[in-house]
Formats: C-alpha cells, sequence, structure tokens
C-alpha cells in the first residue's frame, strides 16, 4: 500500500482525462471505461488547472473538478463562486486524506483568485462541514395527485390571454439561456448555468445511454414575454384491464420568473389526459405549488433535505453582497480554521445598504465559518443553531438580532445539480 505522500496530487493534464474520468466513473460507481459519446461530451469542459487527479504509480485514484459560477445572494447581486464537483476516491485508497489535500488546494486558490464562496452539492451530509461548508439551502420534492387537486377538469390554458406551448428542444437551447438568467438573478441560491448544461439538457450531448428527450412546455404571458419553462418525462402506465391510464409526469426542471407563470406550468402538469400524478422534482421549500391547488394536500412531499452547500471565502464580500430586510448592528466573530477569513466583523445593516468591517470590539455572536454560511442566504435560524449549541451568543439575545438581519420573506433556491 502506498502512503498518501507517495501519491502526487496535482493539476491533470488534457493527455491524462480519459484516464482522470475512468476514477470519476469509478469512485462513482458507475461503468468505469466511458463511452466516445462521454469523453467528447465532458472533454469540452475540460480547463487546464482546475481538474485536480491524485496519481498512485501511473493511476488516478482520486478526482475533483472546480469550475466557475455566479450564486445569486439575497437582493439579487451575482456573486463569484467556486463550483465544485466530480469529488471522488478510489475505494482502494480511501481515509488517507486524498480528499483533503485535493480540497486545500483548490479553495486556497479559490481564495487567492478572489471568489467569494464555494459551492457544492453533497453526496453526504458528513463529508464538507469540516472543510468549511455549510448547507445553505434546502430542497423540497412533492408528489401531485392529479385527480385530488380541486382543479377545474376543463382546463385548457391560462384564460388571460398568456399561452402554454410545447416546444423543441432546439427553441430551449436558443431562449432557454436568457430565461434562467432573469430567473436565477431573481432567486437567491440559484446558481448559473453554462452552454454545456442547455447542450446536455436538450439533448444536443448526448452521452447517457438512459437520456431520453423530455416534453418542454413554455409560458408566455399575454405581451409576449416569455416567464417559465418545464422539462418533463411522462411514465406510461395502465391499470389492471386497461380499463384506466396512470401515468405520472416526473418533472426534471420548472422555472418562472413570475407567479402566473409558475401557476400555468403547474396546472398544464396537472391537466394532462392521463396523468394521475405530477413528480415534482426539486423545489423551493416554501414553493407556491401545494397552495396553488385548491385542495394543497393533493401535494404530498416526499423528500426533503439539504441541497446547496457553500463555503464562505471571504466574510466582508459575502455580507456586503446580499440585502437586508431588518435593520441591525452586529459583531460576529468568525473562526475559521482555515484561516481564509476568519476574525471579528461588525456588521451594520438595513434595508437602505450595509457595511461589513473588522472590528476589535466585543464580540456578540460567536460561530464558525461552517455555520455562517448556514445563515448567509438565509435558510437556517441563529435562534435554532444556537439551541443546538452551534452558535453562542456573547450577548444575550444576539442571535435574534442576527435573525431579523439575516433571514428573509421568501427562502433561498438552488434547483440545479452540478
Ligand atoms: C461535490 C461532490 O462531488 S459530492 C461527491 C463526493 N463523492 C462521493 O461521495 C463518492 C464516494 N466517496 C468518495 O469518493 C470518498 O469517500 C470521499 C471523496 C467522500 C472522501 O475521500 P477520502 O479521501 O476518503 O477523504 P479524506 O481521507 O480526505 O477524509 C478526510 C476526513 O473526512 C472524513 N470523511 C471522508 N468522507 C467521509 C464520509 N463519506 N462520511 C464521513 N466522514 C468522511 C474522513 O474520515 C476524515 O476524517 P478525519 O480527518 O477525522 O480522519
Amino acid at each position: 500500500m502506498s502512503l498518501s505522500a507517495d501519491i502526487d496530487v496535482r493539476p491533470i493534464t488534457e493527455a491524462e482525462f480519459p484516464d482522470w474520468l475512468r476514477a470519476v466513473n469509478t469512485g462513482f460507481l458507475r461503468e468505469p471505461t466511458p463511452t466516445e459519446a462521454e469523453l467528447e461530451a465532458r472533454r469540452i469542459q475540460f480547463e487546464p488547472g482546475r481538474y485536480l487527479g491524485a496519481f498512485d504509480g501511473g493511476r488516478c485514484v482520486a478526482t475533483y473538478l472546480s469550475f466557475a459560477q455566479e450564486v445569486t445572494a439575497v437582493g439579487g447581486a451575482p456573486v463569484q463562486a467556486d463550483a465544485v464537483s466530480g469529488v471522488t476516491v478510489t475505494a482502494t485508497h480511501r481515509r488517507r486524506g486524498l480528499l483533503t489535500r485535493m480540497m486545500s488546494r483548490d479553495l486556497a486558490e479559490a481564495k487567492e483568485r478572489g471568489d467569494v464562496v464555494a459551492t457544492l452539492i453533497a453526496a453526504e451530509y458528513p463529508i464538507y462541514g469540516r472543510y468549511g461548508f455549510g448547507a445553505a439551502t434546502t430542497s423540497t420534492e412533492w408528489t401531485v395527485e392529479t385527480l385530488r387537486t380541486g382543479l377545474d377538469p376543463r382546463w385548457s390554458g391560462p384564460s388571460d390571454g398568456a399561452r402554454v406551448d410545447i416546444v423543441d428542444a432546439e427553441e430551449v437551447r436558443k431562449f432557454g439561456p436568457e430565461l434562467h438568467d432573469r430567473f436565477r438573478r431573481a432567486t437567491p441560491g440559484a446558481v448559473s448555468r453554462r452552454d454545456w448544461w442547455w447542450q446536455v439538457n436538450t439533448g444536443a450531448l448526448r452521452f447517457h445511454p438512459k437520456w431520453t428527450e423530455p416534453f418542454f412546455a413554455a409560458y408566455r404571458a399575454a405581451d409576449g414575454t416569455l416567464e417559465g419553462l418545464v422539462a418533463y418525462e411522462v411514465e406510461d402506465c395502465w391499470g389492471d384491464g386497461k380499463q384506466q391510464p396512470q401515468d405520472t409526469a416526473i418533472v426534471r426542471g420548472l422555472i418562472a420568473t413570475t407567479p402566473a407563470a409558475e401557476r400555468a406550468l403547474w396546472y398544464h402538469l396537472a391537466s394532462i389526459d392521463w396523468v394521475t400524478r405530477v413528480k415534482s422534482g426539486p423545489r423551493a421549500p416554501d414553493d407556491l405549488l401545494p397552495h396553488l391547488l385548491p385542495d394543497p394536500r393533493a401535494a404530498r412531499i416526499t423528500s426533503q433535505a439539504d441541497w446547496l452547500w457553500v463555503r464562505i471565502l471571504d466574510v466582508v464580500r459575502a455580507l456586503e453582497a446580499r440585502t437586508y430586510e431588518g435593520s441591525g448592528s452586529l459583531v460576529l466573530e468568525v473562526n475559521d480554521p482555515a484561516g481564509f477569513t476568519g476574525g471579528r466583523y461588525r456588521l451594520e445593516a438595513s434595508p437602505q445598504g450595509v457595511s461589513c468591517v473588522p472590528t476589535k470590539d466585543n464580540a456578540e455572536l460567536s460561530l464558525e465559518v461552517t455555520e455562517l454560511a448556514r445563515l448567509w442566504l438565509g435558510d437556517e435560524s441563529a435562534a435554532r443553531l444556537a439551541a443546538l449549541g452551534l452558535v453562542r451568543e456573547e450577548r444575550a439575545g444576539a442571535a435574534m438580532v442576527a435573525d431579523a438581519l439575516l433571514r428573509t420573506s421568501r427562502r433561498p433556491w438552488c434547483p440545479d445539480m452540478f
């Protein structure tokens, strides 16, 4: 067995990409050898310096990649993020510190570059807290029993001049990116999508053997403005004796820039003949969906879990990038064992503006950088973290002040997996 120190952790060359991808597939327990189609499709994204590998002898035994992303802060500002993905360590080399070596290197480079945060979607909860990441958004999935919704069974589209139309993948590639840009800039926690995302999700780049073309439906307001898009597939199922269709519509993604678009697209899904069940896919925990239905109990929560994880690399820029609904002042003592952004800061904020500056004043709330990430987008409550012993009030009532400042009227949401 090689010691971890004998294993070289470094950026891969493009020539090493096939071996690296084989290691990714091995780590994610997929068929190891990539097809030519997968190799070509994934190679498009390759960025020298941002793809790390660990090599034992000639073999790639661990993988890690990062790419530039924007995550929307509370209030709509795009924040420069180091998005982390493709993290694997082959089972033969686990628990020897390889992830720690790759992560330490990448976060140091992100800090050096000036990224404000790092982001990822965690495969398992216990992996990333030790590196300063905190779960910053929650994802909820519903299953809707369409026959119970109480919707008018004769519904055939919006009645105010707006339209829902089936559109082709090619059209989606044209208008989707601009619609998504409007959507994500208005949605704290949402992240930017690369052109590659649209290619893969509309079938222009096909490498997954099980990928099938979904249906796309777009919503246009009466004045013609495109305000929503849903991609869904339908699982065909007929009841005993073929007397009753029982199809399930599975939503791959639904984005909308207005509540009217959201309503019309859910009504569309809940009104498709043969479809008796709609699986919503990942939504915000305070999504409008259940309450858009006359009988909200027709929508049942089928899963709820942490989704986007954030690692704050620059406390001042992260806290100054967002807006605040309340007014107040709070001294935070942030502990960052990795040394990127720890310190004592005075946050002064109101709907009119914010300042966050290093201070020598007494701390009022002490917390790890991990917990600050959980609070940053407004999804978590400082009072709850205090009750859990995860933040400490140095002044009585400081957690309540933090909540009045940091919490938001709508919860953040990241619809994407990356
Ligand atoms: C953003 C993404 O890509 S998410 C996908 C993550 N990848 C996977 O889940 C694929 C399967 N798992 C793996 O490949 C590996 O187990 C990894 C990448 C999760 C961990 O890699 P390792 O090299 O084993 O981690 P490393 O040895 O650096 O561990 C550092 C510490 O984290 C702990 N740790 C690592 N993984 C886990 C885990 N899954 N659960 C609990 N603790 C963990 C280790 O025990 C160690 O703790 P210690 O410092 O107290 O001893």
